[in-house]
């Protein structure tokens, strides 16, 4: 463990054990009044590992956040089912965290109230106060627990949407477009905040992005998808240890086989979001 990650976990009560997700031939059709029906999801089958980081990776209106939504109990299959450690998924619930592109923070609480609401919507805020600090040091936000939404930058409200997310110590975090609003800089800097917390809370994360580079350079697993109908096409292993370079003959190898399958040739080196 670096020294950063040592000062920043310390102290951080322990975590749940990491879920695994069973998705099993899961479709999901939107019917619609006019025009063809849309098979957003067609027979779709995964298995999650606990534990791991998987990327869902694809172009618009491959099924992506469909998917996600439906992990997380926002949205129901049409056909099949989702399961959480042998649990069939109905509704949302705290044991798997969402965080979205947008930071989706209440304007009128702190930053603090923020990353308690949750403890405080299960009403068990009074004997977890205490986690609640931890978290936002955890997160980096020491310093800003009594500004609003308003008064901090995109990168620091999806740190603040990431406390409130793991101070419910779930087993899945789910991450649609996280970084998908950040300027470069600041989304790179949140890909290394990212995996420093993964890594220090061993949770298992399922992340959206359309950016090939940030798939590799985060995943152990790369799931891709592709549309009409949305459905997985291959799920790529990344055998590259921690922390990976960009510049890395194999990480390389890896993203010119992910661009061969969309189609593109591997030397389209500028454009690799899809
Ligand atoms: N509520 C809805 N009603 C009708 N069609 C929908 C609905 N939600 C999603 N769709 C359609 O389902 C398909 C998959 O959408 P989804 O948002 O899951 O794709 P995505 O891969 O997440 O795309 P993006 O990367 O643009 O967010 C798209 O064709 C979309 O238009």
């Amino acid at each position: 463990m670096n020294r950063v990650t040592a000062e920043k976990t310390e102290g951080i009560v322990p975590v749940q054990e990491a879920g695994r997700i069973r998705v099993q031939n899961v479709s999901r059709f939107f019917l619609q009044d006019s025009g063809p029906d849309v098979i957003a999801l067609n027979n779709v089958n995964l298995d999650i590992e606990p534990g791991k980081f998987y990327s869902l990776l694809g172009p618009s209106g491959c099924g992506k956040s469909t998917l996600m939504r439906i992990i997380a109990g926002l949205d129901e299959a049409t056909l099949g089912t989702i399961t959480l450690d042998e649990e069939p998924i109905r509704g949302p619930h705290f044991l798997r965290g969402m965080v979205f592109q947008d930071p989706t923070l209440f304007p009128w609480k702190t930053i603090e109230e923020n990353i308690a609401s949750g403890l405080e919507a299960r009403g068990i805020l009074k004997e977890k106060k205490h986690e609640v600090q931890e978290y936002i040091r955890l997160v980096g936000l020491e310093g800003f627990e009594k500004v609003y939404p308003h008064q901090i930058s995109g990168g620091m409200a999806q740190r603040a949407s990431l406390a409130r997310a793991l101070v419910n110590h779930p087993k899945v975090l789910l991450m649609d477009e996280p970084l998908g609003a950040l300027d470069a800089f600041t989304r790179m800097q949140m890909q290394e905040e990212i995996l420093r917390i993964w890594q220090s809370r061993g949770t298992t994360i399922v992340f959206v992005t359309h950016d090939i580079d940030e798939s590799v350079y985060l995943s152990d697993k790369i799931v891709i998808m592709t549309p009409r109908p949305g459905k997985i096409k291959e799920v790529i292993d990344v055998p590259l240890g921690r922390p990976r370079s960009r510049n890395h003959p194999d990480f390389w190898r890896i993203r010119s086989r992910i661009l061969r399958i969309f189609g593109f040739s591997p030397d389209f080196a500028d454009s690799y979001h899809i």
